[in-house]
């Protein structure tokens, strides 16, 4: 049995930028710049700060956009004194359908580990959130030859004791660090060959079906100009968008990626 296709996701991770009023503004530009076809062929999600949450929320309920949207991050508790954390149960009474968990300035400026990921992994599916895991290498690492490995060891780490079912609603995000902010593109060979190996990996460690089923995206300094080289590669299911999330229309233009494949 073929199982069906994946369906793209562009999502822009807008990092620490943009007040709740500018959030208004870019998402209603977003959809004005999309068509509904496009919005249905290319699922487009936004990934604000907590606090342009709710704004986020009621502009797109209220007008009906078909733009989703999630935080980039969540605690790994459901409630409780914990000082500054914001619960899995929050995010979805906001409406939000995505969380980012285990981003590479995560890892390095908060020190989360894969416990905490995997932890974190657990807390979103408890609340009916899709996990955006990320996982990726530094430069050392890639120079060394030892990026697919460590992504693996990564993707082991965050998975550990979910079910195959489960994991079949998790995306994964393969995003090289020393890509992330920099300009410097993964080639489109260096994506397919990690995100290939997160599938195989998948594959390996539940079954094909479900690694069949996972969306793999590709993050770092992804562009109108270079996203539809990027998509064009087997594995690649959509992309992890920084930078460019912040301007509406290259944002659209980058979930517009079809076009700029088929000229
Ligand atoms: O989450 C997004 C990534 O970190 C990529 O960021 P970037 O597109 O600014 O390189």
């Amino acid at each position: 049995m073929t199982s069906a296709p994946r369906r793209p996701l562009m999502a822009g991770n807008w990092k620490m930028n943009l007040n709740h009023l500018e959030a208004n503004l870019l998402v209603q530009k977003l959809a004005a710049s999309l068509t509904e076809k496009q919005l249905t062929d290319v699922e487009t999600v936004v990934l604000p700060p907590f606090t342009d949450l709710r704004t986020v929320q009621t502009v797109v309920e209220g007008d009906k956009l078909l733009i989703g949207y999630g935080a980039q991050d969540l605690s790994a508790h459901a409630s409780g004194a914990y000082t500054g954390e914001i619960a899995g149960s929050m995010l979805a009474k906001l409406g939000c359908t995505y969380v980012v968990i285990g981003h590479s300035e995560r890892r390095a400026y908060h020190d989360e580990d894969d416990a905490l990921v995997n932890a974190k992994v657990q807390a979103a599916l408890a609340n009916a959130l899709t996990p955006i895991l990320c996982v990726g290498e530094g430069l050392d690492v890639r120079e060394q030859g030892g990026h697919v490995a460590h992504c693996a060891d990564q993707l082991d780490g965050a998975l550990k004791g979910l079910s195959a079912e489960q994991v079949t609603k998790v995306v994964v995000a393969y995003e090289p660090v020393w890509a992330i902010g920099t300009g410097k593109t993964a080639t489109p060979d260096d994506a397919q060959e990690v995100c290939g190996a997160v599938r195989s990996r998948l594959a390996e460690t539940f079954d094909q079906a479900t690694a069949d089923q996972v969306r793999v995206l590709y993050g770092g300094s992804v562009k109108s100009s270079n996203v539809a080289a990027i998509m064009a590669q087997p594995d690649v299911d959509g992309a992890l968008v920084g930078g460019a999330s912040l301007d509406a229309e290259e944002f659209a233009k980058i979930c517009r990626f079809p076009e700029h494949i088929s000229g």
